[in-house]
């Protein structure tokens, strides 16, 4: 059955949870009850294996899903190099450059050619680490002209990769189902996980982070209690949804389905005459998943003084120390700010960690908008010691403020990649781009100026020169 035959109630039911123990049919009686392998699955299944983490992972963490299909996904020819794997593309760690200087990029092209798909039309801005050693992870931007080829199926061995739409909607294909990510959603595709992108309502751009280690957490909730920031039950999980493409020749009406892979940053490709998307069944807690970013209750200072923005942290992806993350997901939506004898916007600030930002929407409230400011579509990155905070003039504005209750970021959604790792950028993220703003922390900081009331008539109690 083509894709096209799905009615949109069949396409988009979800199941609710994070990491959850879930499961989908698409049949009645395709599940196994009570096991997993059964000699013969029913009608005629293979069982299979999709595993997130390693066999022995603790229970806590351990990562699994058990998939029911007409075809195994071994059953393929080789996968051979593809012709379009550029390194303009993706870039290997040593190719990255490690500089301190705050960058700030204009809006990303959309594809005005129209010839790039989600998968061409994916660029490695930054990153850290390799996914060979299951390390670090890869800060991106797609922009997607048109949709995939229905029978284009893509995954990434290198890690789980996180989508934040930015402009247009994103009609996800999965093994396990269908997603729609419409811009102020997210979703995670895990490593292995095939899928496909078309766009129903056009050109599509956005942001994305791969994650070459581990998976996406909930953030601990602590003294704030059970509730709170990102609920568990606003993560979508697809349902089962298959097509009967597999086992007959061209002759009989079998379409030959290209899979493409990312394989350390480099894209590997095999055509088999089955189509990947022949999932009836599934059931684990190894799976995609959506979220709609209206969703997050934002939680802040009722008192006074500015809490850190971990503080909105969606997702997090936790390094081997504890509270530190490889990667966390932190949005700023809309939200009332009320502290008294407050500086409101973010403080200047050194931080030991990376912080790449984007907009989704709107405006951000300590840097300027317009042309050649921080804007939609556009990014920032303040690295590991990088110092930065307010350009002046929303400096100088947050301190003569009059601070009554105030809606900040209506209509907003910045959002911030922050990693504990060092971010390098890309060749195509530092030039092929033509993004990068020159003179931005000129721009920003350079009319900081000072309010220091001097010392005269004051007693000093350290010696000054
Ligand atoms: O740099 C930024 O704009 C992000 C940020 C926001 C905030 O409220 C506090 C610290 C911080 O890094
Ligand atoms: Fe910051």
């Amino acid at each position: 059955m083509p894709f096209t035959t799905f009615s949109t109630a069949e396409k988009y039911r979800y199941q609710n949870g994070f990491d959850s123990h879930l499961e989908s049919s698409a049949i009645d009686g395709a599940l196994p009850v009570g096991q997993n392998s059964p000699q013969k699955p029913a009608l005629g299944l293979y069982a299979e294996k999709l595993s997130g983490t390693a066999f022995t992972a603790p229970r806590h963490e351990n990562k699994q899903t058990w998939l029911y299909r007409i075809l195994p996904s071994c059953a393929h020819p080789p996968y051979a190099p593809t012709p379009e794997a550029t390194t303009e593309q993706w870039a290997k760690g040593e190719e990255l450059k490690y500089i301190p200087n705050q960058l700030r990029w204009d809006p990303f092209d959309h594809d005005q050619s129209r010839d790039l798909d989600f998968v061409s039309g994916l660029k490695l801005v930054a990153g850290a680490g390799d996914p060979v050693q299951k390390q670090g992870l890869g800060m991106f931007i797609y922009a997607a002209g048109k949709s995939m080829d229905e029978t284009s199926a893509f995954y990434s061995a290198d890690g789980d990769l996180l989508i934040v739409a930015q402009e247009g909607d994103l009609d996800i294909r999965t093994e396990f189902g269908w997603l729609l990510v419409r811009p102020m959603e997210i979703a995670v595709i895990p490593r292995g996980v095939k899928y496909q992108v078309f766009l129903p309502s056009g050109p599509a751009r956005g942001y994305a982070l791969e994650l070459y280690q581990g998976h996406f957490k909930l953030p601990e909730l602590g003294p704030i209690g059970s509730n709170g920031l990102a609920n568990p039950r606003d993560f979508q999980a697809p349902v089962a949804c298959f097509t009967e493409d597999a086992g007959k020749t061209a002759s009989e009406g079998g379409r030959q389905h290209t899979v493409t892979v990312k394989f350390n940053n480099a894209l590997f490709a095999t055509t088999q005459p089955h189509t990947p998307f022949d999932v009836v069944a599934w059931h684990g807690n190894y799976y995609p998943y959506k979220y709609d970013l209206g969703r997050f209750n934002t939680i802040g200072t009722i008192s006074f003084d500015h809490p850190d923005p971990s503080i909105f942290t969606v997702l997090s992806a936790p390094s081997a120390l504890p509270g530190t993350a490889v990667a966390d997901f932190v949005i700023f939506p809309p939200r009332w700010l009320v502290g008294e004898d407050t500086f409101r916007p973010p403080y200047y600030h050194r931080n030991t960690m990376s912080e790449f930002m984007g907009l989704i929407t709107g405006g951000y409230d300590a840097k300027r908008g317009g042309s050649g400011g921080f804007v939609p579509g556009g990014a920032s990155l303040h690295n590991v010691m990088s110092g930065h905070g307010p350009d002046a003039a929303s400096h100088e504005g947050a301190r003569a403020a009059e601070l009554k209750p105030q809606k900040v970021g209506e209509g907003s959604c910045a959002f911030m990649f922050e990693s504990c790792l060092m971010m390098g950028v890309s060749e195509w993220g530092l030039r092929t781009c033509k993004k990068v703003q020159e003179g931005y922390s000129e721009e920003s900081w350079s009319g900081v100026v000072t309010h220091w009331q001097g010392a005269k008539g004051l007693e000093i109690k350290s010696h000054l020169v």
